[in-house]
């Protein structure tokens, strides 16, 4: 099956002043449409990188990226983003706020309808009765469920979650993971989140990519096969834990602290 996002061969270097910096080789990850793909990897592997490459932010050295078929050489409105801070502009209220994307690529669109839609998302994440509060007004879980809505207001085709519950508690965190679960039941979208917790990639993802140390590839794809229908208790189920296991020992492949063969042999 070929995947709403195609990323083939991925080989990327930064220039440096002691020379290239090989970060990505021959990365290849694909998504379906409306499924859920989280990436975990060593500290300093990539991950950003790899957004930025979906997002048209940068242009690989080899290999490319497709969406829906078509090479991504530029930004496209059509990818959502929520990043770890959510940056939201204090000059505009809550509502405003979320509502920014649809005015660059939707501008013919009506304010009632505009309104209309943005008011739709904030009651699903449980914002109603907050859009016309500023930004610093909320508490960062509720800026947070904010930019969520401002990343999906569009319907976009991909959206991209850089690490966007790292910097909450972990009951805020949990919180929003279900919230996000909710959101895509009621509107799926194609998802590709980037995060350290391996908690969170197993309770949101429908496949698990474990990037190698770097230059990064595809280490290990795990397919999560939990209920579409989860909630929070099914990390605790004793399909969770040995998932779980399973992406630890990965992730410590992948720094090196272990080899294939443990892997193999436990
Ligand atoms: N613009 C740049 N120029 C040079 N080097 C860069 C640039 N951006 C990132 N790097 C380097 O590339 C490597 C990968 O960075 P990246 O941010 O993609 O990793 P990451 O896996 O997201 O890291 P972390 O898990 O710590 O958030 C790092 O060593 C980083 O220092």
């Amino acid at each position: 099956m070929t995947g709403l996002i195609e990323i083939e061969g991925v080989t990327h270097a930064y220039p440096t002043a002691a020379g290239p910096l090989p970060v990505l080789e021959n990365l290849q990850i694909s998504v379906p449409e409306n499924e859920f793909a989280a990436v975990v990897g060593p500290s300093g592997c990539g991950k950003s990188t790899l957004t930025r490459l979906v997002a048209g932010l940068l242009l690989p050295d080899e290999g490319g990226v497709r969406l829906h078929g078509e090479w991504v050489r530029s930004p496209r409105s059509t990818v959502g983003m929520a990043f770890q801070n959510p940056v939201l502009l204090e000059w505009r209220t809550i509502l405003d706020n979320v509502i920014l994307p649809l005015e660059i690529v939707a501008p013919r669109m009506g304010r009632r309808e505009r309104v209309d839609r943005a008011m739709q998302l904030l009651e699903m994440v449980g914002l109603k009765g907050f859009e016309a509060k500023r930004p610093s007004e909320l508490s960062g879980g509720m800026r947070q469920r904010a930019s969520l809505c401002r990343a999906i207001v569009h319907k976009p085709e991909v959206l991209i979650l850089d690490e966007p519950f790292g910097a909450l508690d972990a009951f805020t965190r949990e919180d929003l993971w279900q919230t996000l679960r909710n959101l895509r039941q009621e509107e799926p979208f194609t998802t590709l989140l980037i995060t350290h917790d391996l908690r969170e990639s197993v309770f949101l993802g429908d496949q698990v990519f474990v990037l190698s140390g770097r230059p990064a590839h595809t280490q290990y794809v795990l397919d999560v096969d939990l209920p579409d229908d989860r909630d929070i208790e099914i990390l605790y189920d004793t399909r969770s834990v040995e998932m779980l296991a399973i992406l630890r020992e990965q992730i410590r492949i992948a720094q090196g602290r272990s080899t294939a063969e443990q892997a193999v042999n436990a």
